[in-house]
């Protein structure tokens, strides 16, 4: 049908944006992660399983992963990225647009989707969530986005490294500015000879790599070739005789062995911390355990199986009610006695010199655990590790009190931040005439590069962990 000459044109029919439920779903999770502070690997399961009962199918599932980790990693030089191709600063463009942008700039330069692909699935993800008028906008930076490679955007937004080498990293390895400083300032005090460019360089890749998931498999409950059995592809730790590597793909929490608690995903480097505590030497009774920070409990698991095996009990204690609920989940069923309580470390609820072990994991900025928590690291505030300080010591010090003469305490952190480790150790240890360290290196068997001790600080790029620090710590009177 013709339209009469002089007639008004009838509008043209609104095209509704096209179904992408792995787009829409990355979106959301990645405003959440904005808006309510959330954490992903938090916010997004529940918004898979929604979009799962409305027909998402588990390829886009894996695809809406890819890219909220993918964007959140890649953040920092992807924000360098788009701020070359808007004409505003971009703490002036919606957040909500930024993240469309961001998602965008990760699919263009980061992944194999073609280009055509990747800016039309953006730009109907921006109708959407966003309409029509700023999905111009984003189709129209999308596109000088995807006139360059990665490497040759970043050798244009990256300054010089010999003119700002900090400033540099931050940009090629997205991670903030003073992320970059402390990690530097921690490897150089830990691996005082490989602490150049290449080796931090190492570090901030590796921070930007999916971990491996691993499992353990805790002792006198399930050993690790029966746990093996039911993964196949599963490949033994590289440290902790108790750890299992999975291979790509599957879920862990669908394991019998890890819904009877039998079994637990944990990191190696948390596996390391309790091994090593537990295997501290300690004369005398060595029945009483204490882990004064323990939700949500994964180490605390594993220190109440190895308790059990030796005739101990652990006493796992948490001040979040919450958290402390979560304990008792992990500990439920634990062979030998155990008790989770919830109480403030800093005022004990037990005797002073109550206990032969006591492990404080306390509070900290997590800089060590990037890998899993790649929002982490745009969350966190260089003040924040300072206010982390006072809490810390005083947990240590409740630690110390806690054990008797001769026992043994291990102070843990998944930071690096020279200001949440030895300078805490330090400063306790600086008031009191009755702690001496232990060489932790030992306790640690086969792991290289644990530097001169006695202290230890575990790296992603040298261990495969994350970037635990472990003291250990004796009582002497
Ligand atoms: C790093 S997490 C411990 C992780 C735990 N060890 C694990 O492996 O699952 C620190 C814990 O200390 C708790 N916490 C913070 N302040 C505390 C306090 N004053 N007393 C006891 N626990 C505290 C936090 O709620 C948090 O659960």
């Amino acid at each position: 049908m013709s339209t009469a000459p002089g007639a008004k044109r009838p509008p043209r029919p609104h095209r509704r944006p096209k179904k992408d439920p792995a787009r829409i779903t990355a979106f959301r999770a990645l405003r959440a992660v904005d808006e309510r502070d959330a954490y992903a690997n938090l916010v997004l399961p529940p918004l898979l399983r929604e979009a799962e009962k409305q027909g998402m199918d588990r390829r886009d599932a894996a695809l809406a992963t890819e890219l909220v980790y993918g964007t959140l990693r890649g953040q920092g030089s992807y924000d360098a990225i788009i701020a070359a191709c808007v004409d505003r600063p971009l703490r002036e463009v919606d957040p909500p647009v930024l993240d469309v942008l961001a998602l965008g700039a990760h699919q263009l330069l980061a992944t194999r989707i073609p280009t055509h692909a990747a800016v039309s699935a953006t730009v109907e993800l921006a109708r959407a969530v966003l309409g029509d008028g700023r999905a111009k906008f984003v189709n129209a930076v999308l596109r000088k986005i995807s006139s360059q490679d990665l490497e040759s955007w970043i050798g244009q937004v990256a300054p010089p490294y010999e003119d700002d080498a900090e400033d540099h990293l931050a940009v090629v390895h997205s991670h903030p500015r003073w992320v970059v400083a402390a990690l530097w300032d921690a490897l150089g005090r830990w691996q005082p000879g490989s602490a150049g460019r290449a080796a931090i360089e190492e570090l901030l890749r590796a921070d930007n790599e999916r971990p491996e998931v691993t499992l353990v498999a805790r002792p006198g409950r399930i050993a690790v070739e029966e746990l093996a059995e039911e993964l196949t592809g599963s490949t033994e730790g590289r440290w902790s005789p108790y750890a299992l590597r999975l291979a790509e793909g599957g879920d862990p929490a669908e394991l019998t062995a890890v819904q009877q608690n039998r079994a637990g995903v944990q990191d190696e480097g948390s596996q390391l911390v309790a091994l090593a505590l537990a295997a501290a030497p300690v004369e005398g009774r060595d029945t009483r355990w204490l882990d004064a920070c323990a939700g949500p409990g994964g180490k605390a698991a594993l220190l109440a199986a190895l308790a059990a095996g030796r005739g101990a009990a652990l006493v796992a204690s948490e001040r979040q009610p919450h958290r402390a609920r979560l304990v008792a989940r992990a500990l439920a069923g634990n062979p030998g006695p155990y008790a989770v309580i919830t109480a403030d470390g800093t005022r004990p609820a037990w005797e002073p010199g109550s206990f032969d072990r006591a492990l404080v994991d306390v509070p900290c900025s997590g800089l060590g655990a990037l890998r899993r928590r790649p929002e982490a690291r745009w969350r966190r505030r260089p003040e924040d590790v300072a206010g982390f300080g006072p809490l810390q010591r005083a947990l240590l010090r409740s630690a110390l009190d806690a054990v008797r003469v001769g026992g043994v305490v291990g102070y843990a952190t998944c930071s690096p931040h020279l200001a949440e480790t030895r300078a805490v150790v330090d400063d306790v240890l600086r008031g009191r005439a009755d702690v001496e360290f232990v060489d932790a290196r030992p306790l640690l068997p086969g792991v290289p590069s644990l530097g001169d001790g006695p202290d230890v600080q575990l790296w992603p790029h040298l261990h495969g962990t994350d970037a635990m620090y472990l003291a250990l710590l004796r009582r002497t009177a």
